[in-house]
Parts: structure tokens; C-alpha cells; sequence
């Protein structure tokens, strides 16, 4: 099977980096964890923090097993699957070897493609850029929506409304928009107390 034909069924899968850390954002904040960050992303949010990651054709192509033995190497077994856009791929192959290494399996994802992988923890953050395949909603755990203008409350609650019950709802300021938006995001959460806020702790912390 050429690399290309790989890629496509899911058994191979271009990888920016990976990295074990601690998972600074949403409901697993604190918590140790192996990021497999995936190369690709098509939808190009313009305050993206990661968009070197964008150009798939830059990231070395691996094999599941390689990006799982990999992992294996850190005593964490959670693992965060992220990017990029990793729905761009089909994550069932990736998913299926973790879960058989006796990894839980996290996903962050703007939700922009059809879901797939068998996911412990899907977080969704929905994007104006790009909408969100309906395949979604259904399965978020948690609904992020980043901050970075004044419509994006308005934003927040009509995926609130699509989301399962039970779903997570977490508002998390843009990086560089944080000392504008935070106060608002603080009173918004005061008044709206299905809301709760989410930070990238690692940012502050200065780690990946
Ligand atoms: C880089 S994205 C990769 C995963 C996926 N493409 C997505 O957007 O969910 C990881 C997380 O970082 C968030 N994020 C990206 N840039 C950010 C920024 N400048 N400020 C706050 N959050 C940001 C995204 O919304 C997403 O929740
Ligand atoms: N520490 C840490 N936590 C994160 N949570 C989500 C991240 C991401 O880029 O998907 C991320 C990241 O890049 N680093
Ligand atoms: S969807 Fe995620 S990776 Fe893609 S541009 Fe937006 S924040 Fe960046
Ligand atoms: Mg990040």
C-alpha cells in the first residue's frame, strides 16, 4: 500500500509532533497527558496558535503502530489526539491500537469533519471559520468555544443548544484577546452558571 492509499484508511497519519505534558485546558486541565498532534487543518482560524500545523505535506508520515509505541514510553495513558484538524483522518485504526495498549483516548477537534475513532473524551471546539459536521454533536463531552470577539457569546450558546445534555459548556478567552475578553467572560459565566471558563494553563505555566 502506497503512503498516500495509507493515509486515507487510516493506518497511516502525518504527526507535527507528540509530546507528553500536561493538558492545560477544559475539564482534564491538570491531568498528564501524551499529545499526538496531527498535520492538517482546513478550516484557518486566524488567531490559530498552532498553524504551522495546517500544511499536512510538511509532518513525516507514521504508522499507527509507530505513533503508539511511541507513547508507550511514557508511564501517563492518557492520550490527546489533536492537531491540526485530526477528523481530517480516519481515527478508527489509531483509536483501535490505543485502546488495545490500554490508552483512554482524548480528541480536540473544531468538529469540521465527519466524526471517527472510539473516544473516551471528545472535546468540541466549534469554529466560525469552518462549520461543524453534524456528526458532533451528538458525541461532545465538552462544547470550548474560544472568545475572541463579542458575537462569540452568541456564538457559545447556539451550539450550547445542539449539544447533548450533559455536555460540558466551557468559554475559554482567546490567548491574545485574553485582557479584553476575560472580565466579560467572568461577569457572562456569573450570570450564566451553566457556563464554567477554561484557561490554557500551559501557556501560563510555560510548558508545551
Ligand atoms: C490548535 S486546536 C487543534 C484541534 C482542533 N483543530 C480544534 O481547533 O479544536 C486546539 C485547541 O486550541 C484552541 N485554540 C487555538 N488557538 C487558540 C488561541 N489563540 N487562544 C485560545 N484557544 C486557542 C482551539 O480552539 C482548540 O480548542
Ligand atoms: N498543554 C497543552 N494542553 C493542550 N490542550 C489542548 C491543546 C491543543 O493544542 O490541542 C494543548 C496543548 O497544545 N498543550
Ligand atoms: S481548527 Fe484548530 S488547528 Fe485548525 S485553524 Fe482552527 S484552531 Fe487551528
Ligand atoms: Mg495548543
Amino acid at each position: 500500500m502506497d503512503k498516500k492509499t495509507a493515509v486515507a484508511a487510516g493506518t497511516m497519519l502525518p504527526v507535527m509532533e507528540a509530546f507528553y505534558t500536561i493538558q492545560g485546558e477544559g475539564t482534564f486541565s491538570g491531568h498528564p497527558a501524551y499529545f499526538i498532534r496531527l498535520g492538517g487543518c482546513d478550516v484557518g482560524c486566524v488567531w490559530c496558535d498552532v498553524k504551522e500545523s495546517w500544511q499536512s505535506e510538511k509532518w513525516p508520515v507514521l504508522t499507527v503502530g509507530e505513533i503508539v509505541a511511541a507513547a508507550k514510553a511514557y508511564p501517563g495513558r492518557k492520550v490527546v489526539i489533536t492537531g491540526g484538524e485530526p477528523l481530517m483522518y480516519d481515527l478508527d485504526p489509531l483509536t483501535a491500537l490505543l485502546k488495545l495498549e490500554g490508552f483512554v483516548t482524548h480528541i480536540e477537534t473544531s468538529g469540521a469533519h465527519p466524526f471517527s475513532g472510539d473516544f473516551d473524551w471528545v472535546c468540541f471546539s466549534p469554529k466560525k471559520f469552518k462549520a461543524p459536521h453534524p456528526s458532533i454533536y451528538a458525541v461532545a463531552d465538552e462544547l470550548k468555544v474560544v472568545v475572541f470577539h463579542k458575537s462569540d457569546f452568541e456564538f457559545a450558546e447556539k451550539h450550547a443548544s445542539m449539544v447533548v445534555e450533559g455536555c460540558k459548556l466551557l468559554l475559554q478567552p482567546e490567548w491574545s484577546k485574553a485582557n479584553v475578553f476575560t472580565n466579560e467572560i467572568i461577569e457572562y459565566v456569573k450570570s450564566h452558571p451553566n457556563w464554567n471558563i477554561s484557561l490554557q494553563t500551559h501557556k501560563f505555566m510555560d510548558i508545551p
